[in-house]
């Protein structure tokens, strides 16, 4: 018989990361790009997961790794083409995840017209916390996230500032992309995103409902 697997551990389900790109003016300003008027989506693969007692790995081909701190949220069932006014069935519940990149990279893949596959995908680029269950998180709309560098604050954002709401990136999301259960949608990341160096220590949180903290390391 197949041992029953439980949503606290999504990032074992080998399933979806669905990235939102953009989804704070603040963030896309900073880095000088336009603010979206239809969400920008990119993926990640399971291989991407990491968890807290891990390292955060810079890539080989990286001198400029930055961190975006991001509510994730945790798919608890599944669907195609899902209205936005039910959209709010289909959560299981958040995580607080990273959303690593080799900004470089990333750079250097813009200018050339290239996906962004190595400055976004690579192992560890998708540290994640525990799950979160629903309840804890009544309105995820308005919430506080932040994180650390060698406990300095960097980014200090509130999921009030999303221009496309949960609903919306789900109901959106669905019509090109069957969501299942165990998908994980990162919803993009406020100012304030910065460089890290090998043995930097991360820390993030939603509020103080959940924290995390991340060593990085090199290749
Ligand atoms: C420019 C980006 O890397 C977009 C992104 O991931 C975001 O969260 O915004
Ligand atoms: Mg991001």
């Amino acid at each position: 018989m197949a041992a029953s697997r439980s949503l606290t551990r999504f990032w074992e389900w080998g399933r979806k990361i669905i990235c939102v790109g953009r989804n704070y003016a603040d963030h896309a300003k900073e880095l000088k790009n336009a603010v979206p008027t239809e969400p920008v989506l990119f993926l990640k693969p399971p291989s991407a997961y990491v968890k807290e007692g891990s390292p955060i790995l810079v890539p080989a081909y990286s001198s400029n790794l930055h961190h975006e701190v991001e509510l994730g949220v945790v798919i608890g069932k599944g669907g195609t083409a899902i209205p936005r006014q039910s959209a709010m069935d289909h959560v299981a519940g958040y995580a607080l995840c990273l959303d690593m990149t080799a900004r470089d990279t990333q750079d250097e893949c813009k200018s050339k017209g290239l996906p962004w596959t190595l400055a976004k995908a690579f192992d560890t680029s998708c540290p994640v916390s525990e799950f979160v269950p629903k309840e804890k998180i009544p309105d995820p709309g308005n919430v506080r996230i932040w994180l650390k560098v060698n406990d300095q604050l960097r980014q200090d954002g509130s999921t009030s500032q999303m221009i496309f709401s949960i609903p919306y990136l789900i109901s959106y999301i669905s019509e090109i992309i069957t969501l299942e259960e165990g998908d994980l949608i990162l919803t993009g990341t406020p100012k304030g995103v910065s460089s890290v160096q090998e043995h930097d220590e991360l820390q993030a949180g939603i509020e103080d409902i959940v924290s995390m903290t991340f060593r990085v390391d090199r290749h």
